[in-house]
């Protein structure tokens, strides 16, 4: 069982071009809770998750993890991290497989094979990923994050796209990684059904 651990978010600001996002905010998720950001289309969530993340910096504020400011350099949020923002990372020239093993080179074939079966999407393993639906892509995304093995998720909409069973097997999935400890962040339009979640709404 892994020692708890806090992300703290204070007194952030977050400027996008001349919009000013965030401004002022405070809060902590701490192991075993889901924050779900919730807000009007162009409030900010993608930017605040972003901003965790590292993609882009905040204007002013402090971010916080483990006890360790991590605002200017995240590198110890990052190695504990896996981000998945609305593209997913997926490369659409490169199969289902080769797409995973860009970022699990070591992973076993049965390891892979296994993620691939729990998203119903083994016979897509040599698909290129342009060949692929809205809701197959998500599941490559998904596949991406059941690999990483990170204690923190931080999803923009991650269950976009998703049919029934996977949304399903998604919230599985986010309550198995909070039982076990893991902290979860995630952006969407939609209620969930089988998860506890705080909720931080952001307003445009
Ligand atoms: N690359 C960018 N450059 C400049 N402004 C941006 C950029 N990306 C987003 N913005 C602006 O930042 C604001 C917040 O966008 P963001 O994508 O964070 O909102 P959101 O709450 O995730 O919206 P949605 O629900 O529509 O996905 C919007 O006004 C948007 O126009």
């Amino acid at each position: 069982m892994q020692s708890i651990v806090s992300l703290t978010i204070s007194d952030l600001w977050i400027e996008r071009g001349d919009r000013d996002l965030c401004k002022g905010l405070f809060f902590e998720l701490k192991s075993g809770q889901v924050m779900r950001v919730l807000g009007e289309n162009g409030a900010g969530k993608s930017s605040l998750l972003k901003v965790i993340a590292g993609v882009i910096a905040p204007l002013e504020g402090q971010i916080q993890y483990a006890g360790q400011d991590v605002t200017h350099d995240r590198k110890i949020l990052q190695q504990d991290a896996i981000y998945i923002g609305h593209s997913a990372g997926i490369k659409s020239v490169l199969t289902v497989e080769e797409n995973l093993r860009r970022y699990y080179p070591s992973a076993s074939a049965d390891e892979l094979e296994a993620v691939l079966d729990n998203l119903s999407i083994l016979d897509l393993a040599d698909t290129p990923a342009k060949k692929l639906s809205a809701g197959q892509t998500r599941r490559v995304a998904l596949a991406r994050l059941w690999l990483s093995k990170k204690n923190v998720w931080l999803l923009d909409e991650p269950f976009a796209a998703l049919d029934i069973k996977g949304i399903a097997l998604l919230e599985s999935h986010i309550e198995q990684h909070v039982l076990a400890g893991g902290l979860v962040m995630l952006t969407t339009h939609q209620d969930l059904h089988s998860i506890q979640s705080y909720d931080l709404v952001l307003s445009p």
